[in-house]
């Protein structure tokens, strides 16, 4: 479908096709290394993510010989990557370049690049109108966002821009990131983003790698990792860039990021355009994730100087084309964001597949063989730097919370080795920072726990929720199927949720992320709540989440930590509370223990609650939670029903479908009486079997008898207050002053 549109464009007048001439002398080139341009789609179509992924290209030739259809490139517009084969080929989906090698503005002066930076009054001038173009075509930017609820490009972006623009005018004092020696243009460009110090793994980590050493960087979450390995491979690119201007030396990409999620990979790649918005010249930053067009990447790749890929594509791409994989292996620095996710065992094949494949040696590549002096065996240098980043390095954190807690694991030597084993560092010993050696959690966070009945969490996590009306919150769940019932469960409690797990589409992942970011206090409504696997455990970077609920007790103690560090990131604050059932509280404040002191890892049992370590439980009014029963009861009603039905539903089809296929009669309740329909089994399918029985009217009542008590009046006993729509701000203004009971230090 595509492909008929695409070819409608390109064959329209004035396009720049010519067919059928004399190919004598000219180039035959691959489809993918043409110059193709985005071709703007009318809005009514909802082009996301450049679905119908129209593109032009000009100055092509198109030779037909045969059946096959060639393209001659009259000027080689990328270098490097030019041994792709030729082919004719369907492109079925669109490339809008995100990275741009164009020269921008000269970034504007601030306090501390002052005596490096002398601008004149007149090239002020200049940069202020450029500015203030630049403003006015960012805003209108912004508009088209807001006006296209569909589009989910450049999540993780919009927000800063604007914040961005803001910053341009300000004066500030810079002069704590001098001492890194960084170029005048970086310093300028973080002066934008108005980040006037670096953060300490930033400080620590920036020199080591820009004096050309790996480094192992350990820094709690939320305190700027991923700018403590870009800004060197930033600064790096601005050096080569210069250089090439006077050699002619072909451009290759200079950075493979590694990240364990797609989410994760693209806010990388925003965050990272973000820095090089401020600069004259720009690296091309691409991302390579699942769930998004192959096509596309492979074309982005072709230009691409900064690589951020989840390993499953990455490999997919890297195992599929030499010419890929054979300019990865000159890259200079390969970065393992989440190193210990990336590299636990059993995890990601695709990762180790990878970094064999770098550390092989291509046709007419040479290995640099050096002594080892640690051990004599001689070892194989690259010349590309490793840089390897967490907030959790120690493999104990990685044991599972069923089974015995022993606090005798791998201390930070251990897991030390266990990296030097799984990479291959170009330094005998990299450098080892650890900026958070006691704690392994952001400071600005306050933890709680809440015991209550297994059965009962769903009213805990509406409570909790309520306690927070006007604030975002991240729910955690262990499973897909619990993302899908607490997200229906919220919503039929008039709360605005979004779900968030691998088993959707990558466009729908997004757009639950986007809603979850929408700004809702201008509409005077609750805030958002997005429910989500571990998936949103690593890295994400959302502003003002101020509530993290872990609804299912995290599986390891470093899960714990990479969801809890979704909250209290940079310097905001943030609460942290676990639901616990009765069976659940003591091996988690154990678990949890571990996480708070490193000597907890070799601290005996006995000493841990002496020593201060753990979480403190959340002394909750369980009276006044009991009055939200009915609602929460009504709910859970209305949500599973709807749910087994649905199922029901999928599996009649299924079963219908397999009857035509075989050519039988279907007949879904004799089949159902014949048994082949499993009628026992578990509580759970004999309760999924009850609710499809559920009329449609019985379920049209409870909605209405759920919207009505949404409505009334609930008796706190403390004072008549309302607990729906504005009315919860009230009740939580209560007259003691607290809700659901003194939460103390929690803030809650
Ligand atoms: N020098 C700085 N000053 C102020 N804010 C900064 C600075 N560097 C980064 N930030 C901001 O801090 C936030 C957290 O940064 P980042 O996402 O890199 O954290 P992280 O350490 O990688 O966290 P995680 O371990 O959760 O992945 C981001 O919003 C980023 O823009």
């Amino acid at each position: 479908m595509a492909i008929d549109k695409k070819r409608k464009r390109t064959e329209a007048p004035g396009a720049n096709f010519k067919r059928q001439r004399s190919n004598a002398g000219k180039r035959v080139t691959s489809v993918d290394s043409l110059a193709w341009k985005s071709v703007e789609v009318p809005e009514m179509f909802n082009d996301a993510e450049g679905f119908y992924g129209l593109e032009e290209v000009e100055g092509v030739d198109i030779i037909r010989e045969g059946n096959t259809v060639k393209f001659v490139n009259e000027s080689d517009k990328f270098e490097g990557f030019d041994d792709a084969p030729v082919e004719s080929e369907a492109i079925s989906e669109g490339d809008s370049p995100s990275g741009s090698a164009e020269p921008k503005a000269p970034a504007p002066s601030k306090k501390a690049s002052k005596a490096q930076l002398k601008d004149s009054e007149t090239q002020q001038a200049d940069v202020k109108a450029q500015r203030k173009e630049k403003k006015e075509q960012k805003a209108a930017k912004v508009e088209s966002v807001d006006a296209d609820p569909e589009l989910e490009t450049n999540v993780f972006a919009q927000a800063v821009d604007l914040a961005e623009d803001e910053a341009e005018d300000n004066d500030i004092d810079m002069s704590e990131w001098v001492p890194l020696d960084l170029s005048p243009q970086m310093l300028s460009s973080l002066a934008r983003l108005k980040f006037s110090k670096p953060t300490v793994i930033q400080a620590q980590a920036i020199p080591e790698v820009m004096n050309g050493h790996d480094v192992i960087g350990k820094a709690s979450t939320g305190s700027g990792k991923t700018l403590a390995f870009g800004i060197p491979i930033v600064e790096r690119w601005l050096a080569k860039a210069a250089a090439r201007k006077e050699s002619s030396e072909t451009k290759q990409p200079i950075a493979l990021i590694l990240s364990p999620t797609r989410e994760l990979a693209h806010q990388i790649a925003d965050h990272l355009k973000r820095l090089c918005a401020g600069l004259t010249t720009s690296p091309y930053i691409c991302s390579v994730t699942g769930g998004l067009a192959v096509q596309k990447q492979q074309r982005q790749l072709q230009k691409a100087d900064v690589v951020i890929g989840t390993p499953g594509r990455m490999w997919e791409i890297m195992s599929s084309s030499n010419s890929v994989l054979g300019a990865l292996r000159g890259i200079d620095f390969l970065v393992i964001d989440e190193a210990d996710r990336l590299l636990k065992d059993g995890h990601f094949k695709e990762a180790e597949e990878i970094l064999i494949a770098l550390d092989r040696t291509g046709p007419g590549e040479e290995e640099e063989e050096e002594d080892d002096e640690s051990d004599g065996e001689p070892a194989t240098r690259h010349h590309r730097q490793t840089l390897v980043f967490s907030a959790t390095f120690n493999k104990a954190l990685q044991q599972k919370l069923a089974g015995k807690a022993r606090y005798n694991l791998m201390g930070d030597a251990e897991s030390l080795e266990y990296l030097l084993r799984k990479l291959n560092f170009r330094e005998p010993r990299p450098k080892f920072l650890d900026t958070n050696p006691v704690s392994q959690m952001a400071e600005n966070l306050k933890e709680g726990l809440i015991q209550c009945g297994d059965s009962e969490k769903d009213l805990y996590l509406y409570a909790v929720l309520l306690l927070q009306p006007t604030r975002r919150a991240l729910v955690f769940t262990n499973s897909i199927n619990t993302v899908r019932r607490l997200t229906t469960f919220l919503q039929n409690l008039n709360l605005p949720a979004f779900a968030l797990h691998s088993d959707m589409e990558q466009k729908a992942r997004l757009r639950s992320i986007e809603r979850f970011k929408a700004d809702n206090t201008k509409t005077n409504q609750t805030s958002s709540i997005l429910v989500a696997t571990d998936v949103a455990a690593r890295g994400l970077d959302i502003p003002n989440i101020d509530l993290v609920i872990h609804y299912h007790v995290p599986r390891s103690a470093d899960d714990y930590v990479h969801r809890s560090g979704r909250t209290a990131r940079a310097t905001n604050s943030g609460v942290s509370v676990l639901l616990c059932g009765p069976k659940e509280a003591v091996p988690t404040q154990r678990l949890i223990a571990k996480v708070h002191a490193a000597a907890a890892v070799n601290m005996p049992k006995s000493k841990l609650a002496s020593a201060g370590v753990g979480v403190q439980t959340i002394d909750i009014d369980r009276r006044l939670v009991a009055h939200l029963r009915p609602r929460v009861d009504l709910s859970k009603k209305i949500t599973e029903t709807t749910i087994a039905k649905e199922k029901g539903a999928k599996e009649d089809d299924w079963m219908k479908k397999a009857a035509e296929e075989l050519g039988v009669e279907y007949d879904s309740e004799e089949l159902k009486q014949a048994g082949s329909w499993k009628g026992k089994g578990s509580g759970k399918k004999q309760r999924e079997k009850e609710a499809r029985g559920v009329s449609k009217a019985e379920v049209k009542q409870w909605r209405w008898e759920l919207k009505e008590l949404l409505k009334k009046r609930v008796n706190t006993g403390v004072s008549e207050k309302y607990l729906s729509g504005v009315d919860v701000d009230a009740l939580l203004r209560g007259a003691r002053g607290d809700f659901l009971g003194q939460v103390k230090g929690l803030g809650l």
